[in-house]
């Protein structure tokens, strides 16, 4: 595969969505945080960040996300980390790197997109700085970032434990999917601190081969207090097997075709923000970065 750049010499890097398949909450930390299990699938739908090294450290987001400070950027955020972890092994005279971002993920939809946006950036600056950090200490620096970053190193489908960084790879089948939003959005901060939520379904559950027999544990309660959720997805379950994807707000729905999602897209009530995509095992960022190693 060739590498694809603009005349201005930034590196395009695909920055791909999630699905949780399904998620299970077995139990909760003292800190706070839950145990999970779940099953992770990419899509080969997301964003798109732009990177060119620059000669001096600085970091620049060159395309500010609306309502995202950049100091809270998890562009920005991955980076500097990054950086850091560079200069602690005695790395000295450190580059730096202006980013431009192609966002087409929804936000607080429970794709993951923030958290993607940041593994891209850990594993393209680790490729452009010829850092070397092996994937094992990216994903442990991008846990410190979100739940969700490890997975998106790694680039592999994969079925998860702890707070879903415990990742053993699986090759669940590649269906279509319509991802419908429901009009709200939903943080997930506030969906693990409901009291509704349920934290003690039995771990046996996960391991059984029937994912249809799988759930997503936070959709009982978000359905009760958001009923946008509950209308879009009675809608989507008369065509569809369908569910909600991490915390929401977005519902997946599985087809054997393209054309069979198209067409139920089409019948969507007015309103709606959706895509058609396919599920996929492998992140399409691991063969940009392995052509830019070969470089
Ligand atoms: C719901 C999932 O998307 C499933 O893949 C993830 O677990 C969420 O991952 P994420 O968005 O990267 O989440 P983080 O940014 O790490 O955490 C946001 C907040 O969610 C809660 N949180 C998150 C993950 C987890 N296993 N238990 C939690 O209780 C914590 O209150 C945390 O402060
Ligand atoms: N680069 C980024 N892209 C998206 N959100 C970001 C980014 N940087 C910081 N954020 C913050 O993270 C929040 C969650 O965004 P994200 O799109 O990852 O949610 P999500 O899809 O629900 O994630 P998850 O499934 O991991 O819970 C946003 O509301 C925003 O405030």
């Amino acid at each position: 595969m060739s590498l694809a750049s603009d005349n201005n010499n930034f590196l395009q890097f695909p920055s791909p969505a999630k699905l949780n398949l399904f998620l299970h909450v077995v139990g909760r930390r003292s800190d706070g945080y839950h145990e999970l299990q779940t099953l992770f699938q990419f899509l080969d739908y997301g964003d798109t960040l732009n990177i060119r090294v620059t000669k001096g450290p600085d970091i620049t987001l060159l395309t500010p996300i609306k309502g995202v400070a950049a100091e809270d950027n998890l562009i920005v955020k991955a980076a500097r980390l990054l950086q850091q972890q560079a200069r602690q092994q005695g790395h000295t005279d450190l580059p730096g790197a202006e980013i431009k971002i192609n966002k087409i993920l929804p936000m607080g939809g429970g794709l993951g997109g923030g958290s993607s946006n940041a593994a891209t950036v850990l594993v393209a600056l680790n490729a452009l700085w010829q850092l070397n950090l092996d994937t094992e200490k990216l994903a442990t620096l991008g846990l410190s970032l979100g739940a969700d970053v490890p997975i998106f190193v790694h680039g592999f489908a994969a079925y998860a434990e702890g707070v879903g960084e415990e990742l053993t790879p699986r090759n669940p089948k590649e269906y279509w999917y319509l991802v419908s939003k429901p009009q709200c959005s939903i943080s997930t901060v506030s969906v693990f601190t409901s009291p509704d939520l349920p934290r003690d379904t039995d771990q046996r559950l996960a391991l059984n081969d029937d994912i249809d027999a799988c759930r997503n544990d936070c959709q009982t309660m978000v359905i009760k207090h958001y009923p946008e959720v509950a209308k879009l997805l009675s809608w989507l379950l008369e065509y569809a097997p369908s569910q909600m994807t991490g915390t929401g707000a977005c519902i997946f729905s599985r087809f054997d075709s393209k054309a069979e999602a198209c067409r139920i897209q089409a019948q969507l009530p007015d309103g709606i923000e959706s895509f058609v995509a396919k599920g996929i095992n492998q992140s399409p960022l691991l063969p940009v970065i392995e052509a830019l190693s070969a470089c």
